[in-house]
């Protein structure tokens, strides 16, 4: 954490990604808080030194330059507010990372005063995300670019990138210096995404009033969605300290929705959880490992649950180490493609802090102990093989340093999500 630490902010890892990237900064902020509290604030704070006018706050933020990530500030183009930035947004993560850091400070004075002035910066994102996500008021949110999802190559995106390649500016990409082709996305898919990029940045310079009616991808993502509902649980927490009730309010109507909104993507011929592509109303045909994450935002009822368990523990049976971000008897299963395949620790945690809430301990310390010995046998990488347990992508991760320090080093009633709480019939686990 303190190698990759860059003066307020910390790179996921050195050379692959030289900047602030916004779900991993949440989540290394509950890292640090484990051993320097005044420090993990600050990881926040830098996150939303980046934050836009309307609320929006970037998937990641250029601080300085750096030429070994593409594509970077010069290409995004977008004004400097204050730093420049994407013009597109990640999960959003950061409440969930306030109310730890607040729950379990041992210095309340500076935790109450960093909670008064990030609670509003808080509320000004979940707000952009129904007001420029949901302006159809479905009750669930949609991502406009993979790189949104954080699950960047997931196949969950295959149908939905089926759009035309526009005519792009040669460029040449920075991350196959830093990691074989094999575990990277293709060319064709990096096209595809600098096609959403050139259409976002000529609509005005990502004008979020218009990309959501411009843009050829369109899609119900679980990962967002269920981050979403959780940090909303999240936020009316601190909305509650700081006696807030009329947004306390507003959030219980996104809980409301919420729970209605994500019926439309149960799957029940699977028995999961699916995304869905907005511009043609199809689930998409992909079993992913964000299947089981309405369990950590307590969206699936009872019976879901027992499904997706009865999926998962299917899918473990194939592996040597869960959880695989795609079920590993689908065909398209690729144990060291990014998101198509490998475990990521994030993933894990999500999903076991999910699974205990809903009574599945088993299941839960599985997992967990599944995350301990690949981040024992191979090291603080970006993701594993569930197959070897090899590490695989970028070496030196932050979010994995991070994931160790505020969830595996610690006991379940202490560690980050410990709690799910939200109003009775908002708790269906
Ligand atoms: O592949 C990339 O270039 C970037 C694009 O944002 O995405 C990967 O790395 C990020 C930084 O760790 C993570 O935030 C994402 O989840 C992960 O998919």
């Amino acid at each position: 954490m303190r190698m990759n630490d860059f003066g307020g902010y910390t790179v996921p890892a050195q050379g692959l990604y030289p900047f602030q990237w916004n779900w991993d900064s949440a989540i290394v902020s509950a890292g640090w808080a484990v051993f320097d509290e005044a420090r993990a604030w600050e990881e926040l704070e830098k996150l939303f030194s980046g934050q836009w006018e309307d609320g929006m706050v970037p998937s990641i933020v250029f601080h300085r330059p750096s030429n070994t990530y593409f594509p970077g500030p010069d290409i995004w183009g977008t004004p400097q507010k204050p730093s420049k930035s994407t013009g597109i947004t990640q999960p959003p993560v950061a409440a969930l990372s306030v109310r730890f850091l607040y729950e379990h400070t041992e210095n309340p004075e500076l935790a109450e005063q960093k909670l008064v002035s990030l609670f509003p910066k808080l509320l000004a994102w979940h707000r952009w995300w129904y007001k420029a996500r949901d302006p159809e008021n479905t009750g669930v949110v949609a991502i406009l670019h993979p790189w949104e999802s954080g699950m960047d190559n997931s196949p969950a995106w295959d149908e939905s990138m089926k759009f035309p390649i526009d005519k792009l500016p040669r460029y040449v990409r920075c991350d196959l210096n830093h990691v074989d082709s094999c575990m990277r996305p293709t060319q064709e898919t990096y096209d595809r995404y600098l096609t959403l990029l050139h259409r976002f940045k000529a609509a005005n310079f990502y004008d979020p009033s218009r990309l959501y009616w411009i843009s050829p991808f369109r899609v119900t993502d679980l990962c967002v969605n269920s981050i979403l509902i959780r940090a909303n649980r999240d936020l009316r927490w601190l909305a509650l300290r700081l006696e807030k009730d009329d947004i306390v309010k507003e959030i219980d109507e996104w809980l409301n929705k919420g729970f209605e909104g994500f019926k439309q993507l149960w799957d029940e011929d699977s028995g999961l959880f699916k995304c869905k592509d907005q511009l043609t109303g199809k689930l998409a045909n992909a079993p992913i490992s964000a299947a089981f994450l309405p369990l950590f935002a307590g969206v699936a009822t009872k019976e879901q649950a027992d499904k997706l368990t009865h999926n998962l523990e299917r899918w473990l049976g194939q592996v040597n180490y869960g959880v695989p971000s795609m079920d590993p008897e689908d065909h398209r299963f690729e144990p060291l493609r990014y998101w198509r395949g490998p475990v990521w620790i994030i993933m894990n945690w999500m999903i076991s802090n999910g699974l205990r809430h809903y009574g599945y301990d088993e299941l839960a310390d599985r997992i967990k102990d599944d995350s301990i010995s690949l981040t024992t046998k191979a090291g603080l990488r970006e993701y594993f093989d569930p197959l070897t347990g090899d590490g695989a992508g970028g070496r030196n991760f932050s979010w994995t340093a991070a994931m160790c320090l505020a969830w595996l080093d610690r006991p379940a009633a202490i560690a980050i999500g410990h709690k799910m709480s939200g109003p009775k019939k908002h708790l269906n686990a």
